[in-house]
């Protein structure tokens, strides 16, 4: 019988930018089922860089990235990515629904939207809970709605996988659990790796918890690190989603 390929696979993956400074070294890990995994860690440890390796926006300078079965440049249409800051006009006369539905573009964006397409819009929308703005600008929504908005046409693409910078930043204490409450229950089909540097918030929602630590002392510099970490409470409370 057939092994299943694991959802996410690293393999002693290096990385550093142009200036040749090590940001990560030698980062293995494996996902194997949809959970919520939060990447965590001081700031430049190197937790958006990981991600924009995954996301395959960067090409490690050492190891492998085995995702969704496939190498990353094959795979890597599948996936939904949202930025820490993504561009958005402010003052764009888009609806939320247009927003949401340019996921649903793709080389052929000038094709008319179908039944379909609309179906996958409508449940985007709904599991961002946002439906009743869709006829709304961006202008006028909260952070923490443009946020969700912005989830919604990652999600309306029908990803097999969603990377999220600091979804929750810049949301405040409810907004930020609401979200997370959400995301939590879009994980029990779809994996998700998000970045957050607000554990506490995340923690009691999460499925499992990467820390990724660039070691700053002088002997350690070319050792950063990535920690799988169980998290007992967080798979009581999550049913190790
Ligand atoms: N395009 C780039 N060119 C050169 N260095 C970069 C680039 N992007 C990030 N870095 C550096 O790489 C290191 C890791 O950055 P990264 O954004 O991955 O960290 P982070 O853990 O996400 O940080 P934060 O919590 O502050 O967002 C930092 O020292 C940063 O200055």
């Amino acid at each position: 019988m057939a092994l299943t390929p694991p959802l996410l696979r690293l393999e002693r993956v290096a990385f550093g930018y142009a200036d040749g400074t090590p940001i990560l070294s030698d980062v293995s890990y494996c996902l194997d089922a949809p959970r919520l995994v939060a990447i965590s860690g001081p700031n430049g440890g190197g937790k958006s860089t990981l991600l924009r390796l995954i996301a395959g926006l960067l090409t490690p300078s050492r190891g492998n990235i085995e995702l969704l079965g496939g190498t990353v440049s094959q795979q890597r249409h599948r996936l939904g990515y949202v930025a820490q800051h993504p561009t958005l006009q402010a003052d764009t006369p888009l609806s939320v629904r247009d927003i949401v539905a340019q996921g649903r573009l793709d080389a052929r964006w000038w094709r008319r939207l179908g039944r379909n397409d609309h179906a996958r819009i409508d449940e985007a929308l709904a599991a961002l809970q946002i439906t009743e703005l869709q006829g709304r600008t961006p202008r006028s929504l909260s952070g923490g709605q443009r946020q969700r908005m912005l989830i919604a046409r990652a999600l309306a693409a029908n990803p097999d996988m969603l990377l999220l910078d600091e979804p929750c930043a810049h949301l405040d204490r409810a907004g930020g659990d609401a979200l997370m409450a959400t995301l939590a229950a879009l994980a029990q089909r779809l994996p998700i790796l998000m970045v957050t540097h607000d554990l506490e918030q995340a923690w009691p929602h999460l499925g499992e918890l990467l820390h990724v630590e660039r070691c700053l002392s002088r002997r350690s510099l070319t050792l950063p690190d990535i920690h799988p970490t169980a998290h007992p409470t967080a798979h009581r409370e999550a049913g190790h989603r």
